[in-house]
């Protein structure tokens, strides 16, 4: 045999028993590493469900970092495995929307006032899936499928309580992220739309909530155009009160924007409301409905109170199981209400034992605007908002 000092040595090394434990041990150790990077390459792809609890948000984070193609890379995704209950809010983006456009869509995200979303992702309670995520996991089964119902507003309303509350349901399966697809990426086309989708199992609903629907003119159509069955969920909240959350949003993001009254007004004197501003615009709720009943009959579209997703979430919530044909399996056993918050926090957030409230970016405190203006805003709204009482057969109480 020809001499190898190589073999040599490593025979030599080899011959005591402690460092024939130690190789033992590097290769296992390498065995470990290499099954944990398998591993998080693999959870990427998984099912939002399950995905969430390993999500990274906030960009410019480690916690996000991603690399030029848009892929996380390795340290991130491990930075990114569940923090022991940080404080989550979840208007975020998934790991899953990482095509060259989400690029637009995080650009997109950060422009404006919803950049806030942003903001509040800090990481996700860690998830575990459900059993029927889970056999879908297991077994590769179950298929991304485009969304059976959207939440389409208002943002501000409270939409992200109502998904993060419809995610308990184990019949419902939502995507994370706000997709803008029917306004801001429409043209990356509906492959793009269903790819961002977690699987679902038969009998599942893909959900998705992107609030700037509401207002956007050509949605009713392109949501019409991919199913003209969709179920819509819009989430209305007094509109004066909308407003105001609206630019207390926009001001927690840029301190310098003028107060609230001069954007209110176009003529202070004259007492002329700005209807312009997209604050005050959004709240016209009849006119943004009518665009969407020449696409929609109104059965197909339901008003959950922002209002009283606060005072009697379970209330609502078995409402809008009852409108998407599910099992009322959310009940006020799921409910807490957290005086700290001022708001009503899941005992269990999914696939989690502990309580779960929304982050420090709902409940924002907002700024004291004069009564005077808050009353002009009032008499501009009530036309509109009995014209949507009407409209819709019910009374949501803001006059
Ligand atoms: N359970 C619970 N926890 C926290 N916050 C709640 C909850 N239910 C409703 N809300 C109200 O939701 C308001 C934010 O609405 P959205 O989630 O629709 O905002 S966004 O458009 O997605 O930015 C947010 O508005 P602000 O209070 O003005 O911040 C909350 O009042």
């Amino acid at each position: 045999m020809e001499y190898s000092p190589l073999c040599h040595s490593l025979h030599a090394f080899c011959s005591s028993p402690v460092k024939k434990k130690l190789v033992l041990l590097s290769i296992m150790f390498l065995i470990w590493v290499y099954m944990l990077y398998s591993c998080v390459g693999y959870c990427s792809t998984m099912p939002s469900s399950v995905a969430d609890g390993y999500r990274a948000k906030e960009p410019g984070s480690a916690v996000g970092r991603r690399t030029e193609g848009g892929r996380m890379d390795v340290v991130s995704r491990l930075l990114a495995a569940p923090q022991p209950w940080e404080d989550v809010e979840s208007d975020y983006e998934e790991p899953s929307i990482r095509t060259a456009a989400s690029r637009d869509l995080l650009n997109n995200e950060l422009d404006a006032d919803r950049a806030d979303e942003w903001d509040e992702a800090r990481g996700a309670p860690p998830r575990a899936p459900q059993p029927s995520a889970m056999s879908s996991f297991s077994n590769g089964s179950g298929s991304k499928k485009l969304p059976q119902a959207i939440i389409i507003g208002v943002k501000k309303g409270g939409t992200r309580a109502l998904l993060e509350f419809l995610r308990v349901h184990p019949d419902i399966r939502a995507v994370g992220a706000e997709p803008h697809f029917f306004d801001r990426n429409y043209d990356n086309g509906l492959e793009w739309y269903r790819d961002l989708m977690p699987k679902t199992l038969e009998g599942q609903i893909t959900m998705e909530k992107t609030p700037s629907y509401f207002v956007t003119r050509e949605a009713p159509a392109r949501i019409s155009a991919m199913s003209r069955d969709t179920k819509l969920i819009v989430v209305v909240r007094d509109p004066v009160t909308r407003a105001i959350s609206d630019y207390t949003q926009t001001l927690s993001k840029k301190p310098d924007i003028p107060s609230f009254e001069s954007l209110t007004f176009k003529n202070r004197t004259t007492g002329l409301i700005d209807t312009s501003w997209s604050a005050v615009q959004i709240g016209i709720y009849a006119k943004h409905l009518d665009n969407w009943l020449q696409y929609f009959p109104m059965e197909q579209i339901l008003f959950v109170s922002g209002e009283r997703l606060i005072s009697d979430p379970a209330g609502e919530l078995g409402r809008v199981q009852d409108f998407l044909g599910l099992k009322r399996i959310i009940t006020d056993k799921h409910f807490y209400f957290n005086q700290t918050k001022g708001f009503p926090c899941l005992k269990k957030a999914e696939g989690s034992s502990k309580p779960h409230c929304l982050g420090k970016t709902k409940g924002r405190t907002h700024p004291n605007i004069h009564p005077e203006v808050v009353q002009r805003l009032r008499d501009f709204y009530r036309p509109f908002n009995m014209k949507f009482y009407q409209m819709t057969g019910h009374n949501f109480g803001w006059d």
